[in-house]
């Protein structure tokens, strides 16, 4: 888990990314994810500043070359994506292989539309564009379902992760510091505990300057719901070893998923039926 202090200048943030995974690939890391909006802050104005094209963008270049170096799975947090003919921004997931190929690109599907009167008024789709299609990276390891922050409050995404065969669902993620103390671990225990996969979330650090002070507290869950790794707010990386034989110990103990009762109700994908 990278947890980096996002600023203002791109460069930077690339750079701060490239030595956190690299101290994480020297001590061992497979996989390492990014956080949300990890190359520019969390603002509206400053996501549709920085978008870039992808794969083609010097963002999405980086972080291949990045992964290639390092020989480690890159969960390439988000970080805005411009489409040409659109005015609005995607919120994108870009995943990489040891190769640094491209093996995923997932959009933020949910769009975080909040007016907390007195403490916080957010409206990302002013900006923004929602996503309508799921993202399964196929590791050598196991398939990973990718979401984005406040995708993580709907149940129904995660559950089709897990039917599709998934044992892990990340979430690149920034909680703002209202909603994060109460809601924070409450969401992530809850999808892990209804899909039995692992579950990580990864912040960026807090930056009290900042116009979006997020919660941080990077994190991951078993498919029991115990967080087996969470960081504090500061910035910093972290390594989790992940059990993947738990996942089908718990999955056997307590078979949930094989006691769905899709003959009384079923959750279903609609094509692009969700284009707001
Ligand atoms: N970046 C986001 O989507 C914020 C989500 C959030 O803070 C929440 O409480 O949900």
């Amino acid at each position: 888990m990278v947890q980096m202090k996002v600023t203002k200048d791109k460069m930077t943030n690339l750079i701060q990314a490239e030595q956190m995974i690299k101290r994480l690939a020297d001590q061992g890391a497979d996989m390492v994810s990014l956080p949300e909006s990890f190359n520019c802050p969390y603002t509206g104005r400053s996501f549709q500043a920085n978008s870039e094209m992808i794969p083609d963008g010097l963002t999405t270049k980086t972080l291949s070359r990045i992964a290639k170096e390092n020989e480690v799975y890159l969960i390439g947090g988000s970080y805005p994506e411009k489409v040409i003919g659109q005015k609005k921004v995607y919120n994108t997931c870009v995943s990489f292989d040891r190769k640094g190929e491209v093996i995923g690109k997932y959009r933020k599907m949910h769009l975080f539309d909040v007016d907390i009167p007195g403490k916080y008024t957010f409206k990302e789709s002013d900006r923004i564009l929602g996503g309508n299609e799921l993202c399964i990276i196929d590791t050598e390891f196991c398939k990973i379902g990718i979401a984005i922050c406040y995708d993580v409050r709907f149940a129904e995404l995660g559950q089709m992760y897990a039917e599709r065969g998934c044992d892990m669902i990340v979430y690149p993620g920034t909680f703002t510091i209202f909603t994060g103390p109460s809601h924070w671990d409450l969401v992530l225990k809850g999808r892990a505990m209804e899909t039995e996969c692992y579950v990580a979330a990864i912040s960026p650090a807090r930056n009290e300057q900042s116009k979006f002070v997020c919660y941080a507290h990077s994190s991951v869950v078993s498919p029991w719901g115990d967080i087996v790794k969470q960081m504090d707010e500061k910035p910093g990386t972290s390594i989790c070893e992940i059990d993947l034989n738990y996942v089908q110990e718990v999955r056997s103990k307590l078979p949930v998923l094989k006691h769905r009762r899709n003959d009384v109700y079923k959750i279903i994908k609609l094509n692009n039926s969700n284009k707001k």
